[in-house]
């Protein structure tokens, strides 16, 4: 019988104590420490944790209940998951499918520690694939009302409960009101090495620009297109003679690795956003 895991996640302005206050807590109430990891940023003076712990005798609601005195009195921002109920995700695709084919095959193969709840597109062109997956899928094409089109895209993702929503190759940016709404929780894979070749067709711009590596970057989206917070970056070696549908076709495995490790991060909570970039406590 597997034994459940409850994940508690911290950050607070750092000072001396933390550790042990949250070690302690622990400790007194029985709670076995899986995997603890911590980052001091002494740059900015904050500080970052995460904690998986098979749980004592404390239900989930108990020790939300128990711990909230001790994240009041470091003034923390937290959260505490039961890691056996899997993040609901939404995922947003225009008409590059292979982003979204390889979250849904590792989904579907349990190595995707997520419940896809629905896909949206601005094109019909994933309709068969995301219904043969047995998934809701919202066809909405952008037109004249962008802000009504959007305020579709909050809506099916309030509805199907989502706490995330994936960009996987969705290709309209999304506006100052939407990254509000959805600050902190939606990741976009952008197909390059950022920060170089920002914006669209950034492997022309590659191959233009006579680049030896190419890759991809997944990030939180911000009204800035592609300068959110990094999460994820990957690289493969290109050279004088890769053409650029070679350089296409290459990029796209490692947009779909680093985009289903950006997934599978958010869904274990591993990733905490720190100001303009991520602290991210990988396996
Ligand atoms: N607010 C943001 N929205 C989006 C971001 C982001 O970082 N912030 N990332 C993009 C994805 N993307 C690159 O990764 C990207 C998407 C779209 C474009 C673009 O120029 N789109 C054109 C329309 C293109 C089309 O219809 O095919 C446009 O919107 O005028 C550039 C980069 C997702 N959204």
């Amino acid at each position: 019988m597997t034994t459940s895991q409850h994940i508690l996640t911290l950050s607070c302005e750092d000072r001396v104590g933390i550790v042990a206050a949250v070690s302690g807590f622990l400790a007194e109430r029985g709670d076995f420490i899986v995997e603890s990891q911590q980052f001091a940023d002494l740059d900015t003076g904050h500080f970052f944790m995460r904690v998986a712990f098979q749980p004592g005798e404390a239900d989930l609601g108990t020790t939300t209940r128990d711990f909230a005195p001790v994240a009041k009195r470091f003034g923390m921002r937290w959260t505490l998951t039961d890691a056996a109920q899997p993040m609901r995700v939404v995922i947003a695709v225009s008409r590059f499918g292979h982003c979204l084919n390889d979250l849904l095959h590792r989904w579907r193969t349990g190595t995707l520690p997520v419940e896809i709840v629905g896909v949206v597109s601005n094109h019909e062109d994933f309709r068969a694939l995301s219904e043969w997956h047995g998934l809701a899928f919202h066809h909405l094409p952008v037109g004249s009302d962008r802000a009504a089109q959007e305020q579709r895209i909050l809506d099916i993702v309030a509805d199907a409960g989502a706490e995330l929503l994936v960009l996987a190759r969705y290709m309209q940016v999304l506006s100052p009101e939407l990254c509000a709404a959805l600050a902190g929780r939606c990741i976009n894979i952008h197909h390059s090495f950022l920060p170089s070749f920002r914006g669209a067709k950034p492997y022309h711009q590659a191959h233009a620009r006579g680049v030896k590596l190419i890759g991809a970057t997944a990030h939180f989206v911000t009204p800035d297109l592609d300068e959110g917070p990094i999460i994820e970056q990957a690289i493969e070696r290109v050279d004088h003679a890769t053409a650029v549908e070679t350089m296409v076709n290459t990029g796209r495995d490692v947009e779909s690795i680093v985009l289903a490790r950006a997934v599978t991060w958010a869904a274990e909570r591993r990733i905490f956003p720190n100001g303009g970039k991520t602290v991210v406590f990988r396996r």
